[in-house]
């Protein structure tokens, strides 16, 4: 089975599992939701069930316009029965690296707001320790002017080196949905307190939001190759 079957068969899953009639539903973002967003779709025009869609990126708001989806927002729906996104790493715990596709920030935003977070993902992204599987480290997004301080003061605190993400189709950086750059850090290997440094970094002037998502999912489906499912649980 492809990598692209495995993303398909742990979305399906995750919403056959999770979403119900009369749910506000979060749309995470990435290459494995489109397969949710799909499944959702099928599921709404099928079944006639209700479900209003919050998003989490520009291509969420799109993959939700396009599905025929009903769209709104947290101004109007501010409490979130339940968020599916991806993930770019999930260790043992279900805490994940997010924002490879440079989403995290309202990624994080929605899935605070809701009451379950559900991650889909293929098994390239299951590990026992994040930076086993996922090499291209956490992205932090932050505000441009702060970019080299920022880069400085997460090298000097805990070690390792963090790059500025360059953009693909243009010259210069990334720049997120909300106008920001995003620093990758190549942490250093070994056991390290992810709430800790969560904490620590986001508490650095001019750092928007990090890809550490600690103790927010509360499961995990996970395509395997031989068509399979696997799951893990908080
Ligand atoms: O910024 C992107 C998001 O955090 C994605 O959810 C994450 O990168 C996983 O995406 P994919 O399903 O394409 O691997």
């Amino acid at each position: 089975m492809s990598l692209e079957e495995a993303k398909k068969i742990a979305a399906y899953r995750a919403v056959d599992e999770f979403v119900r009639n009369d749910q506000i539903v979060g749309i995470g973002s990435g290459s494995t939701v489109i397969y949710a967003v799909e499944r959702l779709a099928e599921k709404v025009h099928k079944e006639k069930i209700n479900v209003i869609c919050i998003p989490t990126s520009f291509q969420a708001r799109q993959l939700i316009i396009g599905n025929g989806l009903k769209l709104s927002e947290l101004e109007m729906h501010p409490e979130i029965d339940v968020v599916i996104d991806g993930a770019d790493e999930c260790d043992e715990n279900l805490t994940l690296i997010k924002g490879g596709g440079g989403c995290l920030l309202q990624e994080k935003i929605v899935a605070s707001c809701s009451k379950k977070m559900v991650v889909v993902a293929d098994y390239t992204k299951d590990s026992k320790t994040l930076g086993q599987q996922y090499k291209k480290g956490i992205p932090i997004e932050v505000v441009p002017m702060a970019y080299i301080p920022i880069r400085n003061k997460i090298q000097n605190l805990f070690g390792g080196k963090l790059q500025l993400r360059m953009a693909v189709a243009k010259a210069g950086p990334c720049i997120t949905d909300n106008g920001n750059f995003i620093l990758d850090w190549h942490f250093p290997t070994g056991d390290h307190d992810w709430t800790k440094i969560g904490t620590e970094i986001g508490m650095i002037p001019g750092v928007v939001e990090t890809g550490l998502f600690v103790k927010m999912a509360e499961k995990a489906f996970f395509g395997q190759s031989d068509g399979t499912v696997k799951e893990k649980s908080s």
